[in-house]
């Protein structure tokens, strides 16, 4: 994650971009997460955190926080009211780790298929290696060691089985062998450096890559670790993020609502879905408002319009995508977020999952050739307007039906199996709450956009 600047997209704007509406703050008062871990873990062990970042920076950092211990690991609290608005903590660039911070020698022998994430992972293998006598040593000792972070990326074959019904569990397959082809092509050059390297292992580069990715923050350096900041955790409802301010050269968080003194800190890390912070950061939330589903379409392949229909679906698929951090992903299915109204008004399921349908359900070239036309004469979207036969659009819409009711049914299995595998029904193990999460998240999602499906073609058979 590079988050909200931060890497599973942080989006780091070139400028100070964000204050928060007054309004927000009676709202973000409420956040389950803010009050119910609040105060009780204070300060600790890192006591000499602060200094040390300061007298690296060469500036102030802050005089609010103090580094703390949650529920969820370290955190930050407040030291004092710190109202809506007000600066909380400043870390200018140069007291960030970046892929600037590369031995020279090392960076050289890079070539430009190594990303900014993989040569930040580098840096922070040589500061590790290098131990005390790391001039970021404070910051580097105080990372989450291997085995103790929870990415999919780690989990076990028997453990991803269980979540086989969700897209995190190709993605994981995916970008773990993205991420071995990258320390393939890294370890000829690591190999030329022993005295640093010698025995590095792929489950080293991993750790030092999902330390990156889920702590990150884009920015013009490329991605940076920023220093006491990416002790802040994720909270769902917040709505301050890192800002990035490219003429002062600092990154600085604002305050989104007031805090009394004690209070847990937080930030959002983006409007991410449990899949999402799962792969990323190692963690779900209980009910996340951005939970999504993605469903694939296959056209049969004794299809005579095969090739027409895969050409028109191309068309109607997202391009990349980038996350708040900065991140870009690649969507290559339709995407269904929760909806909001089962009665077929107002926000429904996406318009371009709703044209795949009906570009699949036709029947005869001619029919395609109609919804092509039919697109170049109004907006230039295909498949935007409901078929005028409403028999073809009930059908359109029974397709739809039919592969999200298949979901439901698979993932109500898999819901059942982890319970009844479960210790006496209890998810003690976290890796199973988790999972239990994500598979729950995303049936809800399901189950939402088979309520929205059936009220419409119920509606569109009224009106036949
Ligand atoms: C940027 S770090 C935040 C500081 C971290 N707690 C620590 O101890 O260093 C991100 C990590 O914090 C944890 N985290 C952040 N927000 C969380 C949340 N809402 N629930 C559970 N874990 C969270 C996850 O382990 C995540 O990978």
């Amino acid at each position: 994650m590079l988050l909200c600047i931060r890497i599973t997209k942080l989006m780091v704007s070139p400028r100070r971009f964000f204050t928060a509406p007054r309004c927000l703050c009676s709202k973000l008062h409420s956040s389950s997460l803010s009050q119910s871990v609040a105060s009780s873990y204070l300060h600790e062990e890192c006591d000499d955190f602060l200094p040390w970042l300061e007298q690296k920076a060469g500036v102030a950092i802050s005089s609010a926080v103090s580094i703390g211990r949650s529920t969820y690991g370290r955190s930050l609290f407040a030291t004092k009211i710190i109202e809506t608005g007000s600066s909380i903590l400043k870390v200018p660039f140069h007291a960030q780790i970046s892929p600037d911070n590369l031995y020279p020698e090392i960076k050289i022998l890079l070539g430009d298929e190594v990303g900014n994430v993989a040569r930040l992972a580098t840096v922070i293998l040589v500061e590790k290696k290098k131990g005390p006598e790391s001039g970021w040593a404070p910051y580097i000792s105080r990372l989450p060691l291997l085995g103790e972070t929870q990415t999919t990326l780690f989990w076990s074959e028997d453990e991803l089985e269980i979540i086989k019904q969700s897209p995190v569990y190709l993605e994981t397959i995916r970008k773990k062998a993205e991420i071995r082809r990258q320390f393939l092509t890294l370890k000829p050059v690591l190999d030329q450096f022993p005295q640093i390297f010698d025995g590095i292992k792929f489950e080293d580069f991993l750790h030092a890559y999902t330390l990156v990715e889920s702590r990150a923050w884009e920015s013009s350096k490329g991605f940076s670790m920023i220093p006491l900041a990416d002790f802040l955790n994720h909270d769902g409802l917040a709505k301050a993020i890192v800002l990035s301010d490219e003429e002062e050269q600092i990154s600085e968080v604002l305050a989104d609502r007031d805090y009394a003194p004690g209070e847990q800190i937080w930030i959002t890390y983006g409007k991410f879905s449990n899949a999402t912070l799962l792969l990323e950061f190692g963690f779900t939330l209980p009910h996340n408002i951005h939970d999504e589903v993605h469903l694939h379409f296959k056209i049969p392949s004794h299809d005579p319009l095969y090739k027409m229909k895969s050409e028109l679906l191309e068309r109607l698929r997202f391009p990349t995508l980038k996350d708040l951090r900065g991140f870009k992903h690649h969507a290559d299915s339709f995407t269904i977020k929760e909806v909001r109204s089962a009665t077929g008004k107002g926000y429904g399921i996406p318009q371009s999952l709703r044209a795949a349908a009906r570009v699949l359900c036709c029947t005869s070239a001619e029919e395609l050739c109609y919804v092509v036309e039919e697109a170049m004469e109004n907006d230039g979207r295909l498949g935007r307007r409901p078929f005028k036969n409403i028999e073809r659009e009930i059908q359109a819409h029974e397709i739809l039906l039919s592969q999200i009711t298949t979901l439901i049914g698979e993932y109500t299995e898999s819901i059942k199996l982890l319970v009844s595998t479960s210790p006496a029904g209890n998810r003690h193990d976290s890796r199973e709450r988790m999972a239990h999460d994500l598979l729950a998240g995303e049936l809800r999602v399901l189950k939402a956009a088979s309520l929205w499906l059936q009220n419409y073609i119920l509606t569109l058979h009224h009106s036949a």
